[in-house]
């Protein structure tokens, strides 16, 4: 495998005066979770957003296992394997969780003509999707309607849509936003697991989940990453602490 799985650099992005994204350079190795913290309206979205698809950079490159994807749509890096789960929810939230894995399940597929067959038993769909409800624990709730699931089992669905386009790379926007601390606990430990599967670039506000489980750590600040270490290199930089962290000089 390719040594950098993603490689960002030097990226820029505007809206109108400000600079959200002011020479961001990051990449996501093999193995590894790789967090972006930041303060709120640092730029963490806009960067996501950027190698993600969603947004265009006004400047400077995203390379994904070799190849230049600084121009291609989110729906071709999604196919290429780049999985992205959102802070505000993308799921159907009418369909059932089952539902909403298999339609996942069905676009990695690539197969339209199964629109003729009874969807909801066909085992090509349903067994697949089973087994990835089952890894993020929300087997038992398979028939439940998403919105109908409380929002930490929504968290949950979310990383098992993820999980059925079998990506080569995870970007996670603030997987443990609105979990209470057992759901946090449990979501750790799932992470812990999951970057060996595929290394994931986690968007995290909650420090105790970042250092738990990060293998390396960006700051970002003003659109420009301050610093890139181990927990406890960040947890000692005088920058980071100063800027982030919330100490004086
Ligand atoms: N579409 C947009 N148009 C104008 N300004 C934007 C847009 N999107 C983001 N911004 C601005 O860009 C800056 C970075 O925002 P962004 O949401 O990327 O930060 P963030 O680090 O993700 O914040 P948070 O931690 O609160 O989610 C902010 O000042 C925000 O107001």
């Amino acid at each position: 495998m390719a040594e950098r799985v993603l490689e960002v650099k030097d990226l820029e992005k505007s809206f109108g005066a400000l600079k959200a994204t002011n020479g961001a350079s990051l990449d996501l190795r093999p193995g590894e979770i790789h967090a972006l913290i930041g303060p709120n309206g640092a730029g963490k979205s806009t960067l996501i957003n950027q190698i993600s698809g969603a947004l265009a950079p006004d400047a400077g490159s995203i390379r994904f296992l070799g190849t230049d994807i600084t121009m291609l749509d989110t729906a071709r890096r999604a196919r290429m394997g780049l999985a992205r789960t959102f802070q505000i929810s993308s799921l159907a939230q009418e369909f059932s969780a089952l539902r909403n894995v298999m339609l996942a399940v069905q676009a990695r597929q690539g197969t339209s003509l199964r629109f003729f067959r009874p969807v909801m038993r066909d085992a090509s769909l349903t067994e697949p999707a089973m087994r990835m409800l089952s890894r993020v624990g929300l087997a038992g709730r398979a028939n439940v309607p998403a919105a109908a699931l409380s929002h930490g089992e929504r968290r949950q669905l979310e990383i098992a849509v993820a999980l059925a386009m079998e990506p080569k790379a995870f970007l996670l926007d603030e997987p443990m936003a609105g979990m209470g601390p057992e759901g946090s606990k449990a979501l750790t430990g799932f992470l812990h697991g999951l970057r060996q599967e595929a290394p994931i670039l986690l968007v995290e506000h909650d420090m105790d989940a970042v250092f738990a489980l990060a293998d390396r750590v960006s700051v970002l600040v003003y659109g420009r990453i301050i610093a890139t270490g181990s927990v406890s290199e960040i947890r000692n930089d005088p920058e980071v602490r100063r800027a982030y962290l919330g100490e004086p000089a």
